[in-house]
């Protein structure tokens, strides 16, 4: 079954990192991969513009069906694999409303992230503005307080929405982000937390992204957050 799938990913990518994991606790080990290079520009060769043409990782294939938008991806694996592996939507319609909160929210928490970590290399020299840059920065450090908050009572088989699910698969490879590129523990000390609780999960560890920076420099870009 897993044979039939194509995994082209590159390390360091949040959205490639949940599929992966996802793919783990299907228990669809053995699926062919390729791990492409941002710096090379990889991610826009022919290999991945005749499945993607957003020219984006992960792009992913099973069988004839493409779905490379990675969210999209870790849901179908959860329909199509629901009695294989680890089932990642709870049957409570309260916890699985929290889940599906959680997993959607888990986008904007990212996006926030790369706003302020990514600036200098999204927003060209000329047009780059101190002010933004603070905006970005406060609306990360809002965005994180919020999910200080989510994690308030954060414990063990306790995580985004009650036992492991795809809440944690989109959010954990988030956190993980931010710890790599310098967020304070101290401050955020439920994250850190959580962190500590998920990150030698079987499937987290076997996928761990085997480099984390793109560009050094910005290793360090959340410390002062
Ligand atoms: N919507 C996509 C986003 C994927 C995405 O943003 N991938 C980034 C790497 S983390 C990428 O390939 N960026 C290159 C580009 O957009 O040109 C998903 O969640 O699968």
């Amino acid at each position: 079954m897993a044979k039939s799938m194509h995994l082209l990913w590159g390390s360091g990518s949040a959205p490639c990192w949940r599929l992966m994991i996802t793919l783990e606790e299907k228990k669809l080990q053995g699926y062919q991969q390729k791990l492409l290079s941002f710096e090379k520009m990889e991610h826009k060769s022919k290999e991945v513009l005749e499945i993607n043409p957003r020219g984006q990782l992960p792009t992913f294939k099973h069988g004839e069906n493409i779905i490379n938008e990675s969210v999209g991806a870790c849901l179908y694996l959860e329909n199509q694999f629901k009695s294989q592996g680890n089932k990642l939507i709870p049957d409570s319609p309260a916890e699985q409303a929290l889940m599906y909160q959680r997993m959607m929210e888990g986008l904007s928490f990212l996006e926030k992230m790369e706003s302020f970590a990514f600036y200098d290399f999204f927003i060209p020299e000329g047009e780059r503005l101190d002010s933004a840059l603070k905006r970005n920065k406060d609306n990360l450090v809002t965005e994180l307080k919020l999910w200080e908050s989510y994690l308030e009572n954060v414990a063990a088989d306790r995580y985004l929405a009650g036992g492991f699910s795809l809440a944690d698969v989109v959010v954990f490879p988030n956190v993980a982000f931010a710890f790599a590129y310098g967020l304070s523990p101290e401050r955020y000390p439920k994250l850190a937390k959580y962190y500590n609780l998920l990150k030698d999960r079987p499937s987290i560890k076997a996928t761990w992204p085997p480099k984390w920076f793109q560009f050094e420099q910005r290793s360090e870009s959340l410390k002062e957050i």
